[in-house]
């Protein structure tokens, strides 16, 4: 790989003779392929024959390549991502009923991981700045059938305004300059430069200042970079803790490969002369008290406990509540059932109002009113588990081909109506049969064709 002189100075700066050599010969290794298993999917049938090593530090990581037409990554049960970027998620800890924000999102490692460990519990908004990616985010977000998290298309500015210290957990895996890819995605050479970390450093510092306004004042900091420079990273960490007095560093465990920080200690780097997968950086900040250094934010800031008005007319209720009562074991609270145009979703709970915001994916995608008649989105039949619907079909690898292609398909069964197709036991979608016919739902814009 032809790393530049600059980039090669600068690292033999850094690190001990030894060390700068095991890094430039790991330059012309195979990048490390891995994934994540989805805990609010059935992983049994999965588990059972899966003969991948387990990633040490990742609580559903294995290493292994996984293919993004296969059964598995279609209904959302494994996630593709490397082993260094699963430290990041790991190490927040987000466990129980917190409220979550993922500031720089897209395309969802971080977040997909965090609702693996949210296990439906709490709220995750999860924010993605360019409208672009912000899609990729919704679809990775909606296969992994997560209840509790809703997608913004915002700036950190604009998301201060509405969310005043409301977090108690905020990831940002910033954008930076990105050498931790080189190996993986050499096109991530191209545009550095020696100056370019430094320029990435002051972005980094403008999106740490907006989420400082919205840390809750006992809540956790995860900043992370998937480079190796200083100025993004530990630099960047000591300014925050010297303009946020109230902030203290904590300490991150460092087995299985993982070093510590470059004279910080408490933070976690992985070189890929030690660990096992590409270059990430992983700080963690608690915070204790009120911060006198957050600016006031300009705008009304928002009351506390505003809640969303319920909005649904009486007959879109009616609709509604009759196809639950058909097809589903259970029915949500009204009070989290918002209306917008002809589309039905689950809020999340604990949410202010988010009028103002860009909002991508406004929680669970239910389905949408047509003439009369409710029909089921493709997100809840991938959302539900076999046990929350009343009708379910289990169909073969072959048929998987022909759904996901845009076929339909004929069954011998006397079930009819909306069922919930699974293969392997995981939701592919809800689908309609008529006359032993299964009917195309399969979303036009993700169908695909499998050799
Ligand atoms: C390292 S990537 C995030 C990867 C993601 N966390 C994951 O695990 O899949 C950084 C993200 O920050 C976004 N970004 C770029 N400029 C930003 C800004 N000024 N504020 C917030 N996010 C920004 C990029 O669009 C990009 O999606």
């Amino acid at each position: 790989m032809n790393l530049s002189l600059e980039f090669k100075k600068k690292y033999k700066e850094i690190l001990s003779a030894d060390d700068y050599e095991r890094f430039i010969e790991s330059f012309n290794n195979t990048p490390v392929s891995a994934y994540r298993i989805n805990p609010l999917k059935n992983t049994e049938v999965y588990l059972k024959t899966n003969q991948d090593q387990p990633i040490p530090v990742s609580a559903h990581g294995f290493y292994g390549k996984i293919s993004g037409k296969s059964a598995e990554h279609v209904t959302g049960l494994l996630y593709s991502q490397e082993p260094a970027a699963q430290v990041v998620a790991q190490m927040a800890n987000a466990k129980g009923n917190l409220k979550v924000l993922d500031l720089c999102a897209a395309p969802g490692g971080k977040s997909t991981q965090l609702l693996s460990d949210l296990n439906n519990e709490g709220l995750l908004v999860s924010n993605e700045i360019s409208g672009k990616r912000s899609k990729v985010l919704v679809e990775n977000i909606e296969r992994f059938g997560a209840r509790n998290v809703i997608v913004l298309n915002e700036t950190s500015e604009r998301l201060a305004q509405v969310f005043p210290e409301f977090f108690d957990l905020i990831v940002i895996d910033a954008p930076c300059s990105g050498e931790g890819m080189f190996r993986k995605t050499p096109d991530a050479m191209t545009y550095w430069t020696e100056d370019y970390p430094r320029t990435c450093a002051i972005l980094q510092r403008e999106i740490l200042s907006q989420a400082m306004k919205m840390l809750s004042e006992t809540g956790i900091l995860i900043y992370s970079t998937c480079t190796w420079s200083l100025e993004e990273n530990e630099e960047n960490v000591r300014w925050l803790l010297q303009n946020y007095p109230t902030l203290e560093l904590v300490n991150l465990p460092h087995s299985d490969g993982l070093s510590e920080g470059i004279e910080m200690p408490e933070a976690i780097r992985c070189w890929p002369f030690s660990y096992s997968g590409e270059g990430q950086f992983v700080a963690k900040v608690k915070n204790h008290g009120k911060n006198e250094n957050v600016d006031t934010i300009s705008s009304k800031p928002q009351k506390k406990n505003q809640k969303v008005a319920f909005n649904l007319s009486q007959e879109q209720m009616k609709l509604w509540q009759d196809f639950a009562n058909k097809n589903l074991m259970f029915t949500y609270e009204k009070q989290n059932l918002q209306v917008f145009g002809e589309n039905l979703y689950l809020l999340p709970t604990g949410l202010p109002p988010l009028k103002q915001l860009k909002i991508a994916r406004n929680g669970l995608h239910l389905g949408q009113f047509k003439k009369n008649r409710f029909e089921p989105s493709f997100a809840l039949g991938l959302a539900l588990k076999p046990d929350e619907v009343k009708q379910s079909l289990e169909i073969t690898s072959a048929q998987f081909k022909s759904y996901v292609s845009g076929a339909t398909f004929s069954v011998s069964t006397d079930k009819k109506g909306w069922v919930q197709l699974l293969i392997k036991e995981n939701g592919l979608g809800f689908a309609k049969i008529v006359d032993g016919v299964v009917k195309n739902y399969f979303p036009k814009g993700l169908r695909f064709h499998v050799d």
